[in-house]
């Protein structure tokens, strides 16, 4: 059985967006424990991406607070967020398809790099030995997602389930302490479903946290710890899969926009 630890590592307090006249993210609180696997779900447009976006230093005129590891994070640059710890991946897999499957990971490790410009320009030892260091941790956490046999092939040709493990190694690669994904399981089909959910579950077990959008309840209902669930911008449930499977206002949430679908 997994434990959590009673710890808080990432809150979000009022957090708001507006697009124009339309309240994307509405007064919204939540909290993420370190240790956790929390979902964010809700309808088409119910302002989950824009969450992560304000997560992750897209936005930057928004209201609220983002606490993470006890500080204010909120008008930091993605940079800056990713260098705090924060990592994501995208809706729509963006690596860099035109580059190999390592060197995609290593574009991750430069977030921490420590050597300065003439190191770079000389190519001093100390520049070689940080250069060969992120290369074995690269290889290391390849190794880690069983990618290491295809560290060479160019990323372009892996198979969608894998593109999108790539992606998240990408992220672990800059260090984060939380990994927020954005509906890891699109485009899979069943089974590379049912891997990505042992291999999400297995980084929680290396020390992860993750902060999860998802649209296939089958993965939200299996490996969230709580989940939250936006309609319109506004948190309108959270509880345990359980409670939230049985919502009235979740059910509604839902269904009224099925019928807007049907209609
Ligand atoms: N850059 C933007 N400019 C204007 N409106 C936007 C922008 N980004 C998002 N929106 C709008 O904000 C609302 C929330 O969008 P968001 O992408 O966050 O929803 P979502 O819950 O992630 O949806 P989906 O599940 O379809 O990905 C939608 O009405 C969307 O059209």
């Amino acid at each position: 059985m997994k434990t959590v630890e009673n710890k808080t590592l990432l809150e979000v307090k009022n957090l708001s967006m507006n697009f124009g006249g339309l309240k994307a993210v509405d007064d919204v609180n939540f909290v993420v424990k370190k240790g956790e696997i929390i979902s964010i779900i809700g309808p088409n447009g119910a302002g989950k991406t824009t969450i992560f976006n304000l997560l992750t230093g897209i936005y930057s005129d928004f209201g609220g607070k983002i606490i993470f590891e006890g500080r204010e994070i909120q008008g930091k640059t993605p940079q800056e967020i990713v260098m705090a710890g924060i990592a994501r991946t995208f809706q729509n897999i963006r690596l860099f398809k035109e580059m190999r499957v390592i060197e995609n990971v290593l574009t991750g490790t430069h977030t921490n790099t420590h050597y300065n410009f003439l190191d770079l320009i000389f190519r001093t030892r100390k520049f070689r030995k940080i250069e060969a260091e992120k290369t074995q941790k690269a290889i290391d956490i390849l190794d880690s997602i069983g990618l290491k046999d295809k560290m060479s092939d160019y990323s372009v040709n892996l198979p969608y389930g894998d593109q999108r493990k790539l992606e998240i190694a990408r992220a672990i690669a800059t260090n984060a302490k939380i990994i927020l994904l954005d509906e890891p399981a699109a485009g899979m089909n069943p089974q590379e479903s049912e891997y990505l959910l042992d291999f999400i579950k297995s980084l929680v077990g290396r020390g992860y946290t993750i902060l999860l959008i998802e649209h296939d309840m089958s993965v939200v209902m299996n490996i969230s710890d709580r989940i939250y669930v936006i309609d319109h911008g506004k948190k309108i449930a959270e509880g345990l899969p359980t409670e939230i499977a049985n919502n009235k206002q979740v059910i509604e949430a839902y269904l009224g926009k099925e019928e807007e679908d049907v209609a």
